[in-house]
């Protein structure tokens, strides 16, 4: 489906919705009620209730330190909660782990750490391959259908590779991609294991802006293709740009949400980002302020 299309697809699905805090949608994909989670005396997490619409690009802003990476570690499974429940296609993740979370098909991007830019580009995509453990079982006890699985990971790495055009640096090191390079290949890396819901954290930091619009087409091409994609961001062109719908956390909880021109003109979120350093909805983004030297 093209870019054009998908969108419009969107839009109609969201057709009707009210930008109310914690309204249902019409095929939610994801579903959180009474998530919350406490650090000591405070609390960062405290969401009523969540839902995110299948097929959409849901943007989830919010000023510094407003629950938008302990709210995606929580739903992803890599942070527990204090309480509340969540299900993805119906099914309820409590207490399941970040793998196997991955494996119903939702899976977050992670910053490449230190250790993963020590290996190779290709093997950073095969570590994030399915059923690792299962694998190494499998080879033990009957390797050519471990050779076999191992073959057909490896042409799936190096499709995702050519498609977001890294191909070229299979054999390179992770760290010394750009910013830019290494964004692509978080991405590229969420997408072996065949998941319908995409997480991306902060896709835009740290990219020059020449490689923005790029970008930018890679993660509309994946509700092109009929996932679902939910981004933290902190550029405000970006979300507004590409964003169906935007859900507004301010201290743990969803203080709005709705599509980008009811969320430029809230009240409340022009409070909540008023007196913080981030950008105010419908400014300027900081990508460029963000942006590295492009290697
Ligand atoms: N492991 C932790 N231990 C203690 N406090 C934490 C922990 N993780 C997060 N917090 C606190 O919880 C609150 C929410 O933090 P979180 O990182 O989720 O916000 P955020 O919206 O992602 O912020 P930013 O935009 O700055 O990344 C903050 O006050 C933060 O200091």
């Amino acid at each position: 489906m093209s870019s054009e299309a998908s969108a419009a697809q969107a839009a109609d699905r969201m057709a009707g919705v009210e930008p109310v805090p914690g309204v249902p949608k019409p095929d939610p994909i994801l579903k959180a009620t009474g998530v919350r989670r406490t650090f000591g005396g405070l609390t960062a997490v405290d969401v009523e209730h969540l839902e995110v619409q299948r097929g959409t690009i849901t943007a989830l802003i919010g000023p510094n330190g407003a629950g938008k990476s302990t709210l995606f570690n929580l739903l992803t499974g890599f942070d527990r909660v204090d309480a509340g429940e969540w299900s993805f296609e119906g099914r309820r993740l409590n207490g399941l782990g970040g793998h196997r979370v991955a494996r119903q098909g939702m899976v977050r991007t992670f910053q490449l750490t230190k250790a993963l830019t020590r290996l190779t580009v290709l093997d950073n995509m095969l570590l994030a391959a399915p059923g690792q453990v299962g694998e190494r079982f499998l080879g033990a006890l009957y390797p050519p259908a471990w050779r076999r699985q191992e073959a057909v990971q490896r042409e799936r790495a190096m499709d995702l590779l050519r498609r977001f055009k890294l191909d070229a640096k299979k054999d390179d090191l992770a760290g010394s991609l750009s910013g830019g390079q290494r964004k692509l290949l978080e991405m590229a890396r969420s997408l072996m294991v065949n998941p319908s819901m995409v997480m991306l954290d902060e896709p835009m930091a740290g990219v020059n802006p020449a490689l923005v619009q790029s970008l930018l087409g890679h993660i509309t091409a994946l509700r092109d293709e009929g996932m679902t994609v939910l981004f933290v961001e902190h550029d405000m062109d970006v979300i507004m740009g590409i964003s169906d719908w935007i859900v507004v956390l301010a201290q743990g909880q969803v203080i709005a949400e709705g599509r980008p021109e009811d969320i430029r003109s809230d009240e409340r979120v022009i409070d909540a980002y008023l007196g913080t350093q981030h950008d105010e909805p419908g400014r300027g983004g900081e990508a460029a302020r963000d942006a590295e030297e492009e290697a």
